[in-house]
């Protein structure tokens, strides 16, 4: 039996305007999973939702056994269990850091604060920092007291929503690898929300991607990166582009040779230094603005060159809106 199961959930704010439909996951015990979806598609509302503080039109959530109340049937919500954490979680500016964590755990004996407290400190890598004051750490830092605050009281499930948003992205790739490391060992099941795909996959490989209220792919990462069943999702991963004879046909700038000669004639129109290859822009014969990634940085803007591919790593979708696709 699953762990953490949510059953046909749905929820509107505002007559006429959806922010969940008939949403249904299912985590295992130590289970950690991305949930993905670009701004305004219901990922906080699904949250709330699943720590018992917004109250849904339809459907349940369950923890084990024990159906998870929402605002209207329970009078203190949310649950010791279900732990919340985004962005605005503040700590207590005139507490330390060891006074932050244990403020949850003031209705327990004082050797047992104690204890917990210093066991979270270490396996946060904070106790150097147990008298500091939120102040004086850094952005990363604080939001790892935010986290350790709410895993003082042993809860079983972590929802983390886009709480590392005001980091910049070298922090936030380790803070992540940290914090997955310490999941794993503490066999904590954790619902992930972001926006940021690279963010997605730095914490786990099993996704759920929403879009619109509605969850539109889910499973591992290589698998909705080869097969999406969507635009959204594909488009997701990388830039794609349309292949003119072929309905519902593309590929990813990745997946292209660049050759002297053969088929596929285009004209390099602009080059981009980037990391790990050059990008152009190609003007296809039809007129169509490709990207292709020149991984070993020869071409140049002016040239002619020729393009290929592998026609298994082809993206191909049965069905794509004409509103999905880019206007040139
Ligand atoms: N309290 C509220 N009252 C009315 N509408 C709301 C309320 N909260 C959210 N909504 C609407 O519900 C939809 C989903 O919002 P939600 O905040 O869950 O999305 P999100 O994916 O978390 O967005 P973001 O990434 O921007 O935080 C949006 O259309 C939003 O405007």
């Amino acid at each position: 039996m699953s762990y953490l199961k949510v059953s046909d959930i749905s929820k509107q704010y505002d007559q006429g305007s959806d922010a969940l439909v008939n949403i249904s996951l299912t985590l295992e015990k130590g289970e950690v999973v991305s949930l993905i979806g670009e701004s305004g598609s219901g990922k906080s509302t699904l949250l709330k939702i699943i720590a018992g503080l917004e109250v849904q039109d339809r459907g349940e959530v369950y923890l084990g056994e024990t159906r998870i109340l929402n605002p209207s049937q329970k009078l203190v919500s949310g649950y010791d269990e279900i732990k919340l954490i985004h962005q605005g979680n503040h700590l207590y500016p005139n507490s330390t850091v060891g006074e932050n964590i244990s403020r949850p755990l003031l209705m327990y004996d004082k050797a047992y604060r104690e204890e917990r407290v210093k066991l979270i400190l270490e396996m946060l890598n904070l106790t150097s920092f147990e008298d500091k004051y939120p102040r004086q750490l850094s952005g990363g830092q604080q939001q790892k007291v935010a986290i350790g605050r709410a895993m003082s009281i042993e809860p079983e499930v972590l929802l983390l929503d886009e709480p590392f948003s005001s980091l910049d992205t070298i922090q936030k790739r380790e803070l992540i690898e940290e914090l997955r490391a310490i999941f794993d060992q503490m066999q904590m099941t954790v619902l992930f929300v972001t926006h940021d795909l690279d963010d997605a996959l730095m914490m786990s490989g099993n996704l759920v991607i929403l879009q619109k209220g509605k969850i539109v792919q889910e499973g591992k990462a290589e698998d909705i990166f080869r097969n999406p069943t969507t635009y959204y999702t594909a488009k997701l991963f990388s830039h794609l582009n349309i292949i003119s004879d072929k309905e519902g046909a593309f590929i990813r700038p990745m997946d292209i040779l660049i050759k002297n000669k053969g088929r596929n004639p285009g004209k390099v129109s602009e080059k981009k230094f980037l990391i790990h290859f050059n990008q152009l822009t190609v003007i296809m014969p039809e007129g169509e603005i490709w990207k292709v990634e020149d991984k070993e940085r020869t071409c140049e803007v002016g040239e002619d060159i020729y393009l290929d591919w592998d026609k298994n790593k082809e993206v191909c979708l049965s069905f794509v809106s004409s509103d999905d696709l880019p206007t040139s």
